[in-house]
């Protein structure tokens, strides 16, 4: 098996952007560019290429997936064709989850900022995301075309609030309604793009007069910050004051690899101007496959690190990122291959669900069409059709050669609500349509409350469930009434505790024997149930031993307290007795549960509830009420920093407290506030608040 791209020329990155800073207009252009590139490139025909325009301008470019492939040769054909693989990048950082996925596969981001509106705070918070997954990153001042755009501006921004180092390689030629095009530092040469083609032609010249001077400025700092790229290259820099076109590429590049700078580029995209340019970019400064640290991940066995490359001839590994609808198709898995290849036909193995798959048909997804493909190699972004068994953020593998790539962390839900279908016909089409929700976003759960018969399901958030909700009636036809929000509490131990459980049943017949002596004692935080045979002798026969294990997990659903499930419990079975006729593994489990139960009573439970990292942007006027309205809801503030957009304040606040805060901090702010909101953690429940809880809980 063969690659038609060599691996060098992979790019696979995603575009980050502020909701309304016009991600999806650039990501259209971007399709539209490189379709027309691509045209050319097979039928260097003119006529056909305005054919194929004037059919996309009817059609409309559909962004139509997780992620979409195009090809790239650049504005002059100047580099071999690229492989672009674009994967989408939600905006909205109320699903934090959805863009931590997203950047675990890609290699490079490009940032789409509004040149009127700059840095916004949910850019920071992506952004830091981003620095996080150690992500190298340009970006795109988009919007040059409107009144008060300020490409400096936006560049000073990226400094002074996302801490970055911008490196400017195109100028804007004027702005708002008097842009034209962009100076490009790298040739020094001004671009005017032709509208009568939508962009698709433009035409080189000298730089403005007036521009002179600024563009040298600019292209000084451009060619120092390719010398620091490199130690080789500041060495010539220093020694002969210039460094050829190559090396500034090679610096720039390295520079950008290793997150020490940003290439900013500018344009707009819904005017038709800039964007070429910035694919340029993206070919010479975004990583390719090979230019990212080998993939790490466990042996499911032995849990030993192993590592991947982005090789053919490695074992086959790859990451799902997405699990998706699709209409034609059916479900879609969207995967990452890290290494080795793959043909449709092949089977996987899926080692966390202990499965295996075979792979049925693989796809391709461009703009405009879905590509049915033989095989995939590493480094290509992909979807299989109608796996059964992965899941978003599960690996698939050679089986003869396992790996756990790194695990991607989801939070567990901390809200639910009960949710009813409105008809008969509905009740058959909820529980399906749950199902393929859940599968596609693991921060999702859907479960059957044993006592009510409801169906409950929970997720990170008021809005994360309204979403749901609303897909459920649009992508599924299904109406459905909500219940109120709850919050997930959960219960833990303070105390350790040694406890005895018992069950024997003795009367005619064969009886029930079973006996068990259980250490339960709190775990640390976030470690969970954790179970530690230390039966010694045989005094409780190793058959047993699962039940007894089971029966104390079991218990653990349903908490003490007031019935939520308890959590970070260490139970170690160190004694009991047994009966040679009597005892059985349902005794023993029974046994298990009353010790744990009873023994949880004795161990100074307490309530949890989650807490909510809350971020506030309001004006500095209103920053005493929103501080003081954040208190009374058992907030702790944290800190208090200036943005352009006014004061930034953190604070951590239960869950149970948020409950219509947009509301209130609207009628606060005179709507002129805005806030984020992610789990951070659980923290006990004062004592007053959770009796009521408890009360509410047995009434
Ligand atoms: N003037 C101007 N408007 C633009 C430009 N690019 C996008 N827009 C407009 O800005 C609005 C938002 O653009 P989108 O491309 O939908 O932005 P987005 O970031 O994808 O926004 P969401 O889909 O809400 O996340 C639309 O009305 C676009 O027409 C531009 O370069 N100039």
């Amino acid at each position: 098996m063969a690659r038609k791209t060599p691996l060098e020329r992979y790019r696979n990155i995603g575009i980050m952007a502020h909701i309304d800073a016009g991600k999806t207009t650039a990501t259209e252009r971007i399709l539209f560019y490189t379709g027309i590139s691509h045209k050319m490139g097979e039928t260097h025909d003119g006529a056909s290429v305005m054919d194929w325009m004037e059919q996309e301008q009817e059609r409309g470019i559909t962004i139509t997936s997780a992620a979409t492939t195009c090809f790239w040769r650049g504005m002059e054909q100047q580099f071999p064709e690229h492989r672009i693989n674009i994967i989408d990048t939600p905006g909205h950082v109320d699903f934090t989850i959805e863009v931590e996925r997203s950047l675990r596969v890609l290699d490079g981001a490009i940032a789409v900022f509004c040149a009127v509106g700059g840095v916004e705070p949910q850019s920071e918070t992506v952004w830091r995301q981003a620095d996080k997954y150690e992500v190298p990153r340009m970006a795109f001042v988009n919007k040059m075309d409107r009144m008060g755009a300020d490409f400096y501006n936006v560049v000073d921004e990226m400094k002074s609030q996302l801490g970055a180092r911008p490196v400017a390689v195109t100028l804007p030629i004027g702005a708002g309604e008097e842009f034209e095009g962009v100076v490009d530092l790298l040739r020094m040469k001004a671009i005017h793009w032709d509208m009568e083609t939508m962009g698709a032609n433009f035409t080189e010249s000298e730089i403005p007069a007036d521009l002179q001077e600024l563009a040298q400025e600019y292209r000084e700092t451009l060619v120092e910050a390719a010398a620091e790229g490199d130690e080789e290259l500041m060495e010539k820099y220093l020694e002969e004051g210039e460094l050829s076109d190559e090396e500034v590429l090679k610096g720039l590049r390295m520079a950008t690899l290793a997150q020490q700078i940003v290439p900013v580029y500018c344009g707009t995209a819904f005017k038709n101007k800039g964007v070429q340019s910035l694919l340029d970019g993206v070919i010479e400064f975004m990583p390719s496959p090979s230019d990212i640290p080998a993939i790490k991940g466990d042996d499911p066995d032995s849990g030993e690190e192993l590592e991947r490359h982005p090789d053919d001839e490695e074992p086959f590994s790859a990451l799902a990122f997405k699990v998706a609808t699709d209409p034609y198709a059916g479900q879609l898995t969207f995967m990452r291959c890290y290494s080795g290849s793959l043909s449709s036909g092949a089977n996987l193995f899926n080692p966390l669900k202990n499965k295996k798959e075979r792979i049925g048909r693989l796809l391709h997804m461009h703009s405009n069409e879905r590509k049915e493909v033989t095989e995939v190699h590493a480094g290509d972004i992909f979807a299989a059709v109608g796996l059964k068994n992965t899941g978003t953020g599960e690996t698939l593998c050679d089986p003869k050669n396992q790996i756990i790539l790194e695990r991607m962390e989801f939070p567990d839900p901390v809200i639910s609500v009960a949710i009813e279908p409105k008809s008969k016909a509905d009740q058959e089409k909820l529980g399906t349509a749950l199902g393929k929700l859940a599968q596609e976003d693991p921060s999702f759960q859907v479960r059957t409350d044993e006592e009510s018969g409801q169906t409950v399901i929970s997720g990170m958030g008021e809005l994360h469930l309204e979403v749901i909700v609303d897909r459920l009636k649009r992508e599924f036809n299904v109406e459905a009434n909500v219940g109120q929000p709850q919050v997930a509490y959960r219960e833990t131990i303070r105390k350790p505790v040694e406890q005895e459980g018992k069950f024997i049943r003795q009367s005619g017949g064969r009886g029930q024997y079973g006996h068990v002596f259980l250490n339960i004692e709190p775990n640390e935080q976030g470690a969970g149930y954790e179970f530690v045979d230390k039966i010694v002798g045989g005094v409780v026969p190793k058959e047993y031993i699962p039940a007894v294990n089971q029966g104390a997990r079991e218990a653990l659903d349903n908490g003490i307290l007031a019935g939520y499930p308890m959590v970070d419990v260490k139970v170690t079975l160190f004694d009991g007795t047994f009966h040679e006729v009597d005892s059985s593994e349902a005794a023993f489990k029974i046994a298990g549960s009353q010790a744990l139960q009873e023994g949880a009573r004795k161990a100074d439970p307490v309530l949890l509830e989650p807490m909510m990292e809350v971020e506030v942007v309001t004006p500095e006027e209103f920053m005493g009420d929103v501080i003081g309205d954040l208190n009374s809801r058992r907030g702790h503030v944290g800190s208090m920093e200036d943005s352009k957009a006014g004061k930034v304040v953190s604070a951590e606040v239960p869950l149970a407290e948020m409950f219509g805060y947009a509301t209130t901090l609207r009628s606060l702010t005179q709507g002129r506030a805005t806030y984020t909101m992610q789990p951070s953690s659980y923290a006990e429940v004062p004592q007053s608040v959770a009796k009521e809880i408890i009360a509410k809980a047995h009434g």
